[in-house]
């Protein structure tokens, strides 16, 4: 199955507290979303994917801000299961498809998305999706790229998601709204499990 088909939202989350990672993971889980994007923004965002793949199985983790070899790397020991790029160059592609596992490359414009599609390439994340033109953006290059479809990411809120969501090009959408860092610097996990369970409810 696709990584765009797991589920409708995919959860960005910056981890800057190791020991936050694995509520955070339990919390969106029991909310329904169980595929998990770490950001590799962070110090201990590799910490992080090590412990949420040892100690929460239920989740699907995987590596954020991926952009380079050594990040996929790093990724993989630490157990990511996927990987995720914001933008993709020829030498991150080619490491990225080298590396065995599900990966979503990063692309924002037509010749991006016809560069990776060439390769065989057709799901891809939409990034920075609201800045670069969000839904209108995907509907318009449904019309000549029809084969390719999207994780948008970037700038997606809840109340925009069924708009995605509705968009045929679009398999499920990503985004940091789910886990406010005040929500994890307080350890309120009821909240980010109803901010999951919320925008699981829109799939
Ligand atoms: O980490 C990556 O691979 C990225 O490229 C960027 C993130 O997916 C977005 O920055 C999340 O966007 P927000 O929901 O607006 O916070």
């Amino acid at each position: 199955m696709s990584l765009l088909d797991l589920a409708p939202v995919i959860p960005v989350v910056v981890i800057d507290d190791v020991r936050t990672a694995v509520p955070v993971a339990r919390a969106l889980v029991a909310g329904g979303l169980p595929v998990i994007e770490v950001t590799l923004r962070t110090d201990c965002a590799l910490e992080a994917i090590g412990r949420i793949a040892a100690e929460v199985p239920e989740a699907v983790i995987g590596a954020g801000t991926i952009r380079t070899s050594d990040d996929i790397a790093g990724s993989l020991e630490a157990g990511a299961k996927f990987l995720v790029s914001p933008g993709t160059t020829l030498s991150l592609v080619e490491a990225l498809e080298s590396s065995g596992v599900p990966f979503l490359p990063g692309a924002a414009t037509a010749s991006e998305v016809m560069a990776l599609a060439e390769r065989g390439l057709k799901e891809l994340k939409f990034f920075p999706a609201e800045a670069a033109g969000g839904v209108a953006y995907l509907k318009s290059l449904a019309g000549p790229l029809p084969d390719v479809r999207f994780c948008p990411t970037g700038g997606i809120r809840a109340s925009s998601v069924p708009d995605y969501l509705a968009l045929p090009n679009v398999g499920c959408v990503g985004g940091s709204w789910l886990t406010p860092a005040d929500a994890l610097a307080a350890g309120d996990w009821g909240r980010v499990e109803k901010l999951a369970a919320d925008a699981a409810g829109l799939g």
